[in-house]
């Protein structure tokens, strides 16, 4: 397919896909080859193919039919070379953006290579008391207005948000001040374009472009931790862009002191601004998050229901991470549909087996003891020494039986927990507790709320 051809395609799928789509997902795909019907397209990112494949296909094919060209599949190649090299293709979109340089063209290049997913917006962001302040700052930054922190840094562990704020930031940010350059790219991806422009002796273009931004954000930049040369370079434009007082947001995996092999005086600087956390994720946030994504379910599930309870199984059950959690909807709903049953507990507990299993919560002893001698009012050094009275003798070996029976210790390993007592001891223990559970109402209803409280 030629150039020619293929901005022809181009300018029709503009106007049948809109401005936007055209911007995030045609714009960067570069033509390949087409051999025995198959047409390949270069693309940036796997993500970016999965995503153009699923909903832009049909139209790309039936665009290149049109042009005269007979294909009947599109081969997406991850391709973020080719994809980064290629001469910028001028389009009425972009040669009627009044910004239009030589300079803004490349840019164009550059922030396709990590394309904006449309999913990960404010709207579809839920906040809570762990997210709280994070979103705060992302959505100040967000405004475009004077530069007030420094960079931002966002930090938390996996599948907490940073992507999706990130992502959020940069959609906003074009659509408040669209005369505005905002460069969005992973810490990977300034690595690539640094060696690249080593290797093809294009240095001074990667400064020029990376420093004529209005808004740079990185995301993951632990990547460059131990990367000497990548930091370096990455130092130097962090702090013409400060200089020049543009927005700088990043995004990594811990605060800029824990990120071990990254030099300290880009620890340093990274901690000037302003640096939030996200926290984990907890019950009330897990739960809004959940009914946030079921309604994105319904979209591609109409009328298929959740019944009661099982959104608050799932948020108490499932503490991971929100990747995990949307998976879990994810597959409840693909599940449901396919066999054609109600999303229930019954459904929910089949179909999740294995998330459900390794997510659960893991009892220890010290929490058993510690559950017990409260329920019992009893002193925790009283429960675990040696005084034989009943008062103490009695929440002791129940404090026995659930360590037996929530945890994975043997009866050696609880003896000695229980002031170094012999396993005999606790098999006595456990045994007795096991016998009154059946005679003795008052017990089993001990075990019962014990057992309901340690498993939260
Ligand atoms: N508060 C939230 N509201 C709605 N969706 C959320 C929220 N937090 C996370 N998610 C969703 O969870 C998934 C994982 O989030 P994201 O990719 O942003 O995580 P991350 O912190 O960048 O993780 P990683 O460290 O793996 O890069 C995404 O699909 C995102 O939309």
């Amino acid at each position: 397919m030629t150039h020619e051809q293929w901005g022809e395609i181009r300018q029709r799928l503009l106007k049948t896909v809109g401005q936007n789509n055209y911007k995030n997902w045609i714009e960067p795909i570069i033509p390949g080859n087409v051999e025995a019907g198959i047409a390949t397209l270069n693309v940036p990112t796997n993500f970016f193919g999965n995503y153009v494949s699923q909903n832009f296909s049909d139209l790309i094919l039936h665009e290149i039919n049109a042009e005269g060209i007979e294909v009947s599949r599109l081969n997406f190649a991850m391709n973020p070379e080719k994809v980064a090299n290629a001469p910028a293709l001028a389009t009425k979109a972009v040669e009627n953006s009044p910004s239009k340089t030589a300079a803004s063209e490349s840019r164009t290049d550059i922030t396709s290579t990590a394309p904006l997913d449309p999913r990960f917006s404010f709207d579809n962001f839920v906040v809570g008391k762990p997210n709280e302040l994070a979103h705060a700052a992302a959505r100040r930054v967000a405004e475009g207005g004077p530069v007030t922190f420094n960079p931002l840094f966002l930090y938390g562990g996996v599948g907490l948000g940073k992507t999706h704020l990130m992502h959020a930031i940069a959609r906003e940010l074009k659509e408040r001040k669209p005369e505005m350059t905002v460069l969005y790219l992973s810490a990977e991806q300034f690595m690539y374009r640094f060696v690249q422009a080593l290797r093809d002796r294009k240095m001074l273009d990667f400064k020029d472009l990376f420093r004529s931004v209005d808004v740079l954000m990185v995301d993951d930049v632990q990547f460059i931790a131990g990367k000497d040369s990548t930091q370096e370079e990455f130092f130097h434009t962090f702090n013409a862009l400060v200089d020049q007082n543009k927005q700088i947001i990043i995004s990594a995996d811990r605060a800029p002191t824990d990120i071990k092999d990254l030099e300290e005086r880009v620890q340093s600087r990274l901690q000037c601004g302003l640096v939030v956390d996200l926290h984990p994720t907890d019950y009330e946030l897990r739960l809004g998050i959940l009914q946030n994504k079921v309604e994105a379910q319904q979209k591609t599930y109409p009328g298929l229901d959740v019944a009661d309870g099982v959104l608050e199984f799932l948020a108490h059950r499932i503490t991971s991470n929100v990747r995990v959690l949307e998976g879990a909807l994810t597959r409840l709903f693909a599940f449901a549909s396919l066999v054609g049953r109600e999303i229930d507990m019954d459904l929910t507990q089949d179909c999740l087996v294995d998330i459900l299993r390794s997510s659960e919560r893991k009892i220890t002893v010290e929490e058993i003891q510690r559950k017990v001698s409260e329920h019992f009012n009893i002193r925790l050094s009283d429960m675990i020494g040696p005084k034989r009275l009943r008062s103490y003798a009695r929440p002791r070996q129940i404090a026995m039986y659930l360590c037996k029976q929530l945890t994975t210790r043997s009866l050696p390993e609880i003896g000695r927990r229980f002031g170094g007592r012999d396993h005999t001891t606790v098999m006595h223990g456990v045994r007795r507790i096991e016998e009154l559970k059946q005679s003795d109402g008052q017990i089993a209803e001990d075990l019962e709320l014990l057992g309901r409280a340690l498993k939260g």
